[in-house]
């Protein structure tokens, strides 16, 4: 019998941000694993016109659920969605809810977080380091928690090339922040960020920073614990592999690689490619949720949830299978046949951007505009460039994560724990796991049918040869204004006439003699 999975049995476990990528996974595994746990409580908003009826009913019928229901018939009944908001006062939690979470909750999982990098100061804030500090205060409340996990990202100390299992301290007290925010006007919050985000890429990596240090300063007698993973892929093995469900981290690259609109990427190809699958955050964050619980260390552990240092993968390596795995599965109706250069270098870099991206967007919404279309292609192209280049900063840095808070807990597992909530990442093997990633882009991401392949494949080769065709049009009508143009020209091409004539000649000649 699995220690982790009976641990969570019989538990009022409470999630935030429950509807994420991270999120679903993890309520997935905990109903399969420890299918008479008494509830799991999630905090959640109306979204996009759907309430969180409506939002629920769509998580739990979604194909990430199918094998749950096989061990948990009942899963609709384990789940309570709770009215909230994380980036208001209270939650904006109704009084009778607020009440049954305090007395009832056992475990706290806070995944819920704003991941984009361009956010606002005062939005980032509010989510990533008010909410948590929120999150916190109620936990100090709740007489039946046994364990706190707070979900933070292996960036947050992305200013660092070495980053041990420790919470660093930020320049500024995350408390002054929130306060000065409080006063101080939009306009003038937005010019003050990039002076207070210092030597971080970014306003995400930057509050995720002072999340973690918000939750040292307050954590008070309550049993806690950080997990750091770094970035979070697809699915390796559970409920089965390649599950993915947005465009955020390497998605929305691989889709722009795959339909051919991104054809180079400034990468430096020997940078550790630091994917970690998202099962695998998700089975080490429930055993450390048991060994917190269990074993109460004095302090709060933090846990890197990282593959570099374990099976070190790099970005050259990734993106080779990347397109080896289009070649077998296409994506449908591609712009351009799916090619990439990673270039570490700044020139060529803005060469491929005016070569590659900007001039065939431009040509083609040129088409669109003559055959009476709107053009739409440009837009796109500059939608994902300015993604690319907001994820370049981490494409282009290997970093040291240590690891010894995770290799200690893999070694405290049963043998049966080890093999259910399996984290070690030494058994991936990353070429299968990449098809498989691919795979499930296209499946769940981009919703296409394995029965269009052939017809994809169809649609490359046309590609291929309108290609080629506009290849040698565009050579010749370059050669032909050169030759018109330049005496040089005109004497190469009567060299290369004259010297093929020789060659044609003294062939036909040696094989007449042979006769
Ligand atoms: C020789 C060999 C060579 C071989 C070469 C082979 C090459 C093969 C190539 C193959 C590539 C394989 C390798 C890939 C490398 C991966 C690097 C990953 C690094 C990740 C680091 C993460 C580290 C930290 C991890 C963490 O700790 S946290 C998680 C990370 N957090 C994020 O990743 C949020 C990012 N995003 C945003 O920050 C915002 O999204 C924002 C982007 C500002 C847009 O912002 P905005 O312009 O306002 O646009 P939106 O309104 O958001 O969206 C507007 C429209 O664009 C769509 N769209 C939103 N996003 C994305 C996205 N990404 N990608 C695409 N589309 C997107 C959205 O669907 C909407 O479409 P629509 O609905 O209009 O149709
Ligand atoms: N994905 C990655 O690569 C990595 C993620 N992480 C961390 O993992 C955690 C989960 O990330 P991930 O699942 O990818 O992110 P998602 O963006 O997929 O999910 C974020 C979750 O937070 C919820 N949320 C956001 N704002 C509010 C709000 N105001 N009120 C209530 N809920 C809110 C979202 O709800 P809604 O559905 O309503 O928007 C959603 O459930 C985050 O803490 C992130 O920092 C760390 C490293 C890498």
């Amino acid at each position: 019998m699995s220690m982790i999975a009976a641990f969570y049995s019989g538990k009022s476990i409470l999630i935030t941000g429950a509807t994420g990528f991270l999120g679903k996974v993890l309520m997935e595994k905990l109903l399969r694993t420890s299918p008479d746990l008494k509830v799991i409580y999630i905090l959640v908003r109306p979204k996009a016109g759907q309430t969180l009826q409506q939002r629920i009913f769509q998580i739990l019928n979604s194909k990430l659920f199918e094998k749950v229901k096989e061990v948990c018939p009942n899963v609709h009944e384990k789940i309570r969605a709770i009215y909230a908001d994380l980036s208001q006062n209270d939650f904006a939690i109704s009084k009778e809810d607020m009440q049954e979470l305090l007395s009832c909750t056992n475990v706290i999982f806070h995944c819920a977080a704003t991941v984009r990098f361009d956010d606002t100061l005062r939005h980032a804030v509010q989510l990533n380091v008010t909410a948590t500090r929120q999150l916190l205060l109620m936990a100090s409340q709740m007489p039946k928690l046994e364990v706190f996990i707070h979900i933070s990202t292996a960036y947050s100390n992305c200013n660092l090339k070495h980053i041990d299992e420790v919470i660093y301290p930020c320049p500024v007290e995350p408390k002054k922040i929130i306060d000065s925010l409080e006063w101080l006007d939009d306009a003038i919050i937005e010019e003050i960020a990039p002076k207070l985000i210092r030597d971080w890429p970014n306003i995400y990596t930057y509050t995720k920073a002072l999340g973690e240090m918000v939750v040292q300063q307050e954590s008070r007698n309550l049993n806690i614990a950080i997990i750091r993973p770094s970035i979070v892929g697809a699915t390796w093995q559970e409920p089965f592999p390649g599950w993915v469900d947005n465009v955020n981290g390497p998605n929305g690259l691989i889709i722009a690689a795959g339909k051919g609109f991104l054809r180079a990427l400034k990468a430096t190809p020997k940078a550790v490619a630091d994917l970690i699958p998202v099962d695998t955050v998700v089975n080490l964050t429930l055993a450390v949720g048991w060994y917190t619980a269990v074993h109460r260390p004095k302090s709060t552990l933090v846990y890197h949830s990282t593959s570099g240092n374990f099976n070190p993968c790099n970005w050259h390596k990734m993106g080779v299978q990347v397109l080896a795995t289009f070649e077998k599965i296409p994506f449908e109706r591609a712009f351009r046949r799916p090619y990439a250069n990673f270039t570490s270098n700044n020139f060529t870099s803005l060469y491929w951007n005016a070569v590659s991206h900007r001039a065939p967007a431009i040509i083609y919404d040129c088409y669109l505009r003559l055959t009476g279309r709107k053009p739409r292609m440009t837009k796109l192209m500059n939608q994902i460039l300015r993604t690319a280049s907001m994820l370049e900063y981490f494409i282009n840095r290997s970093w040291e994560w240590s690891t010894y808070n995770t290799e200690m807990l893999m070694s405290e597992l049963s043998p049966e724990d080890q093999r259910v909530f399996n984290f070690d990442v030494r058994q991936l093997n990353w070429l299968e796991y990449i098809e498989n990633y691919v795979l499930g882009v296209k499946k769940y991401l981009l919703k296409e049918d394995m029965a269009g392949i052939p017809e994809a494949k169809q649609h490359l080769k046309r590609l291929r040869n309108i290609h080629y065709l506009f290849n040698t049009a565009l050579f010749l009508i370059v050669w032909r204004l050169l030759i018109a143009r330049s005496q040089m020209a005109r004497n190469v091409w009567f060299f290369i006439v004259s010297f093929c004539y020789k060659f044609l000649s003294y062939f036909r000649a040696s094989s007449t003699l042979k006769v």
